[in-house]
């Protein structure tokens, strides 16, 4: 198996075959959702430096990432993205990354189980810094200011001086990405992810009294984990693990200045991440951001909001996965729990009559932001789960399969989300509420969503 921490044979640099040309095509078609700072010389000198940079994944990697998503998209894995909303410089910190991922791990363990087959562990994180907003603008008190778009554009504080969209962020982003990608690496691959431990972290979860429904589960994993010791599993095989890097591809500039020339095979690969995706506001068929990703090797995803019609979806697949290749192509429903049960279906039915193989993923959380009665922005767990339920029983209706899961998450105990069997409720908004951009589900309600999906898997699979 290929590890992360391993070099590959023959690595992505600068050197190597002209890039394709086609690679710029996206400066000549419209696009959304960029900083104003296009033309200046900041911006230029970030370009530049960025470009010259190196790859902050290999391409061997993201080979090896596509052969995981292809079997996904198969039935015989399932993939779990997690991470914020929005990624700070401020947060790269020890603490918060291993946190996260800690928690993504702990999570993994409890849906191997219930899925009894691979889960694929990929963060939205180390790159996850660029947001789409609704609107350009803020106004606080009668004041506006440009909205905050990512700490790749500007900073989150309400002044005119840090909400300015400032090029040399970019460059920080980056010098941030790999920093969190390399806390991150050492921690799965430098033993830290022993299953056991792994699972042991689980205990603390389940000795909550309100987590007590999850106990029974979490005795049958620890019985698993047991019997594989007295049949003398290699645990050591078990002290690393992979996990993929993965963020919204929304600033083009940026995203081309990583892209490189596999020496191997003279393609382009956007370095920038293992795995990126194109948001829901902007998979516009002849935009910038369908045609640039069209272009790159790395497995990419669409989210699908509930607007997105089959002809949308695809005409998305001819664009971005005209060989039909099952691991290139990830579609993200965002479709709110009112509207899945409606609309995911007719997208599932047609794509699958079209023979293309795409892996299929629920995000529950996009479609479900309300607005707290306090004024924050928020969802409730018991939203988010149902659209998580809804997304299972339209795959099971159509005999397709429910691929995997995308969340915003956090290994902390912020209060952002409501809900939960240890509930979060508004009033803890004032003093535990973070998030610079979208709500998150906290540690606990992470560790919960992961028992409740572990059960589904086990059930669809006739073990529960
Ligand atoms: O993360 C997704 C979007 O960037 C976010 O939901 C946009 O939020 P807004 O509607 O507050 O701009
Ligand atoms: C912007 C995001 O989602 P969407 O494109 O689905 O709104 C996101 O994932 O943070
Ligand atoms: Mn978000």
């Amino acid at each position: 198996m290929t590890e992360l921490s391993s070099a590959p044979t023959v690595p992505v640099g600068n050197a190597g075959p002209a890039l394709d040309p086609g690679l710029d095509v996206w400066r000549t078609l419209p696009i959304q959702q960029q900083p104003s700072w296009h033309g200046t010389p900041e911006h230029d000198a970030a370009v530049r430096e960025l470009s010259v940079l190196p790859p902050l994944v290999f391409a061997g990697e993201v080979d090896v990432l596509r052969g995981r998503l292809a079997a996904a998209a198969q039935g015989k894995a399932f993939l779990l993205q997690g991470g914020d909303c929005a990624e700070t410089f401020a947060d790269a910190t020890a603490d918060k990354i291993s946190a996260r991922v800690k928690t993504i791990l702990q999570m993994a363990v409890v849906l191997t189980y219930g899925a009894s087959m691979p889960v694929i562990k990929m963060g939205r994180m180390a790159g996850q810094f660029a947001k789409p907003r609704s609107s350009d603008t803020e106004t606080r008190n009668g004041v506006t200011l440009p909205a905050f778009r990512g700490d790749i554009v500007n900073g989150y504080e309400f002044t005119p001086e840090s909400r300015r969209h400032d090029p040399a962020r970019l460059v920080k982003a980056y010098n941030t990405s790999a920093s969190t990608l390399n806390l991150i690496r050492a921690f799965t691959q430098g033993g830290f992810a022993d299953l056991r431990s792994v699972h042991n972290w689980n205990r603390g979860f389940t000795e909550n009294p309100a987590h007590a429904a999850y106990e029974s589960l979490a005795g049958e994993i620890d019985r698993a984990i047991r019997f594989m010791e007295a049949c003398g599993a290699d645990f050591d095989e078990l002290k690393r693990t992979e996990f993929f890097a993965a963020h919204e591809a929304l600033l083009l500039d940026y995203e081309r200045a990583l892209t490189r020339t596999d020496s191997r095979t003279g393609l382009p690969y956007d370095t920038s991440a293992h795995f990126l995706w194109i948001g829901e506001r902007t998979r516009q068929l002849d935009g910038a951001h369908v045609d640039f990703l069209s272009r790159v090797r790395n497995p990419i995803g669409v989210k699908l909001g509930p607007n997105s019609t089959p002809e949308d979806a695809l005409a998305l697949i001819d664009k971005l996965d005209p060989n039909r290749e099952p691991g290139r192509l990830t579609f993200i429903s965002r479709m709110g729990a009112k509207n899945i049960r409606e609309k995911l279906p007719h997208l599932v039915e047609k794509v699958t009559a079209s023979g293309a193989q795409v892996l299929w993923v629920t995000d529950p959380m996009h479609g479900n932001t309300v607005t707290s009665q306090n004024g924050y922005k928020t969802r409730n767990f018991e939203d988010v789960m149902d659209e998580v339920r809804g997304f299972f029983e339209v795959h099971d209706a159509l005999g397709t399969y429910p691929g995997g899961l995308h969340v915003e998450m956090t290994g902390d105990d912020v209060a952002e989300c409501l809900g939960g069997a240890d509930p979060i409720r508004e009033e803890q908004f004032n003093d535990l509420y973070e998030s610079v951009c979208d709500p998150r589900l906290n540690h606990r309600q992470s560790l919960e969503m992961a028992f409740l999906v572990s059960g589904a898997l086990a059930k669809r699979g006739g073990r529960a």
